[in-house]
């Protein structure tokens, strides 16, 4: 089954990734992961750090002539920024006052820094921060990017996009169509597929940003041509729609995971939620709705997968909340360090990639994925045997 780890510190010298279980034999479209790692730098509401890097993937192992070899792939991606924290951020360098500058000791309220300091005994908040921050999603992105490369050479296509940004937006006709929406999200800096919502999320954007304040928003993932039966029903830790919910939540900042109409389904009667079931000669097994976006019992049912993350406001706000330092204990006002006033673009982005993850674990869990050639063979056999039910 696949699997991966990352390593690397947001302003240390690079983000690393080990991949595990990556089939032998995918072509590898360099351009597409690099073109990914690019959008996940943009969206409208970023803060400078953007300007700085440019994101680019240098594979170092696992991989031939772009071809994969199955072995682990070992991704690298370089942090420019590093060359501003040198000292600060070496990693073999010994502790001088030089290169302890910059130490945090004023929590963010929402941020990672003051659990993070009690639980591994530092004083220096940045030992927290560094981690803890969502540079590492970069790479996430870039693996995700991988998996969802793999998808496609079994059919299987997906996209993440926002559908609400603060107040503004909400809960839209639900689409399955993965290219309509794609076309649609290229069209605005937003991901949005409500043109017509862009102008009001840019002013909000705006507004928030001159009160030095942050904002949220939703996204949605939605999938295309999964065959039934992922996952399964015979276990609490194998139902798949679980393991999704977890990997999303996984992604700094999410505080809401739902699955198709999932909170909204809770105020409706079962004659509005649940997807009527037909068989013709044609289509075989289908639904005449996706209100359960794609789930039942943990197994996916075959229809388009439909997955929702609630994103909150970014911790760190230029004007700071109350915090108290943790070496003085002194009431003081939290850190501000370089932030974003939102990240919900490049966040759809990077839940899209560990939706692409959690997939392709599912079916090198389900299949034999040695081989790219093996494992399509496998999954084309398992959905005539789906049709012929
Ligand atoms: C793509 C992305 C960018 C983010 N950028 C920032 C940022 O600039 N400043 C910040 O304080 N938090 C940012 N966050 C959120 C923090 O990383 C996150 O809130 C923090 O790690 C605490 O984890 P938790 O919110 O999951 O509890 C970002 C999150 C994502 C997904
Ligand atoms: C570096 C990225 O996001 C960072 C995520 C982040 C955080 O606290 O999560 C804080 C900011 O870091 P910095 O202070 O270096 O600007 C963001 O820029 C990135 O997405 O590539």
């Amino acid at each position: 089954m696949l699997n991966y780890v990352t390593a690397g510190e947001s302003h240390g010298p690079q983000l690393t990734g080990i991949i595990t279980g990556v089939p032998a034999g995918l072509k590898l479209d360099l351009d597409e992961i690099n073109a990914a790692l690019a959008a996940r730098q943009g969206g409208y509401g970023r803060g400078n750090r953007q300007k700085i890097e440019h994101d680019q993937v240098q594979i170092v192992g696992g991989v031939r002539h772009l071809i994969t070899l199955g072995s682990p792939v070992a991704l690298v991606i370089q942090n420019r920024d590093h060359a501003h924290w040198s000292q600060i951020m070496d990693p073999t360098a010994p502790e001088t006052p030089q290169n302890t500058l910059r130490k945090v000791e004023r929590p963010r309220p929402g941020h990672a820094d003051l659990v993070g300091g009690m639980k591994y005994r530092h004083r220096d908040l940045r030992n927290v921060l560094e981690r803890s921050s969502a540079r590492e999603t970069a790479m996430r992105v870039a693996i995700g990017n991988i998996c969802k490369q793999l998808l496609r050479q079994l059919d299987i296509d997906l996209v993440g996009f926002v559908t609400q940004v603060g107040p503004i937006g909400g809960e839209q006709v639900p689409t399955h169509d993965v290219a309509r929406v794609t076309a649609a999200i290229q069209q605005n800096d937003l991901r949005m597929v409500d043109q017509e919502e862009v102008t009001a999320v840019h002013d909000l954007i705006d507004q928030t940003k001159r009160d030095g304040d942050t904002v949220g928003g939703i996204i949605r993932v939605i999938v295309e041509n999964v065959p039934a039966g992922l996952g399964s029903y015979v276990n609490w830790d194998t139902k798949l729609d679980a393991k999704l919910a977890a990997a999303v939540m996984g992604v700094n900042a999410m505080k809401g995971v739902s699955i198709g109409d999932g909170f909204a389904a809770a105020q409706s009667f079962g004659s509005q939620v649940m997807d009527p079931i037909n068989w013709d000669e044609t289509e075989h097994w289908s639904r005449a709705s996706d209100h359960l976006g794609g789930f039942e019992g943990g197994m996916t049912n075959g229809m388009p997968i439909i997955v929702n993350a609630a994103m909150k406001p970014i911790p760190t706000l230029y004007k700071p909340l109350q915090t108290a330092d943790v070496n003085t204990k002194e009431a003081k006002k939290a850190n501000v360090e370089r932030s974003d006033t939102t990240a919900i673009v490049p966040a759809s982005l990077v839940i899209e990639s560990v939706v692409a993850i959690e997939l392709v674990k599912a079916l090198t869990d389900t299949f034999d994925g040695s081989t790219l050639g093996r494992l399509q063979d496998q999954v084309a056999a398992y959905r005539q045997e789906l049709a012929d039910y």
